[in-house]
């Protein structure tokens, strides 16, 4: 039987911040997600079961021979409990197409991520991929990074070394106000899918007007593992907007203002 494409979540159950996630997911995977595409990377955080639930609903057909490869710990699980195949980045080292949220998304595409604390993953297929494609609500949609996003740029770091890499952030980085990310229901700080810690280091504008520099000074500093600050890899970003809409702003300078799908 052809699936019904409409949401397994009853309509006006969800809050517009949600619906505008739900909006920017639905799109980008109509979009992207394509038949012919068999290796799909699957991103982490509370827009990306938007991603998901787009496509199961495109069917078993469409979806049997494909393989679903996994940012972290909760898209495995969806991916798994979505009835989707499981894959390992190992086994397939070209994705076709990856689709991730993003903490904040700036005019040429960078974003900050790890708001989740998965970002190695997440850049790691980011870079694998053919093609690397954000979602997110319209708060994310910004000109310079660092400007709602208030906890800052999330660094992965190896245990032992967070307290030297937060000296050379605070002294040598400009960020003053960087801090290791404490956990909610646990004491002690959050360790993240691959047993390391996550600093939170905050930047000026000025800082954020060049990410790229920034980044690279941060991931030189040792005992760094990666830094939540994804640079010149996405092709587009797509954000679901409080009226419905959805704006797709594309590598170049594109800006398109495309209607809900239903
Ligand atoms: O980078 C991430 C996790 O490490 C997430 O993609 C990012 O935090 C966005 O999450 P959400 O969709 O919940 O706003």
């Amino acid at each position: 039987m052809e699936p019904v494409l409409k949401s397994p979540i009853p309509a006006g159950t969800l809050t517009a911040i949600e619906r505008s996630k739900q909006l920017a997911a639905w799109t980008a995977v109509d979009q992207h997600i394509k038949p012919e595409h068999r290796v799909i990377g699957i991103g982490s955080g509370s827009t990306v079961p938007y991603v998901v639930e787009r496509i199961v609903l495109q069917g078993y057909e469409a979806n049997k021979d494909r393989v679903f490869i996994p940012t972290g710990f909760q898209s495995k699980e969806l991916i798994i409990s979505s009835g989707l195949g499981l894959g390992d980045v190992d086994q397939y080292p070209t994705i076709d197409v990856t689709i991730d949220g993003a903490d904040e998304v700036d005019l040429e595409l960078n974003c900050i991520k790890g708001g989740g604390a998965c970002h190695l993953r997440e850049k790691v297929l980011a870079e694998a991929a053919l093609t690397f494609i954000l979602v997110a609500d319209y708060r994310k949609n910004v000109d310079y990074l660092c400007t709602n996003f208030k906890p800052g740029v999330p660094i992965e770091v190896v245990p032992f070394a967070y307290a030297k890499v937060l000296r050379n952030l605070h002294e040598s980085l400009r960020s003053p106000n960087a801090t290791l990310r404490m956990a909610v229901a646990k004491a002690g700080p959050v360790v993240t899918d691959n047993g390391n810690f996550v600093i939170d280091a905050p930047f000026s504008r000025e800082d954020m007007t060049d990410p790229y520099a920034i980044m690279a000074r941060i991931k030189m500093l040792t005992g760094v593992v990666e830094v939540g600050l994804f640079c010149h890899m996405a092709k587009a970003a797509y954000f679901g907007n409080q009226d419905g809409s959805v704006t797709a702003k594309w590598v170049g300078g594109k800006v398109e203002q495309i209607p809900a799908c239903q």
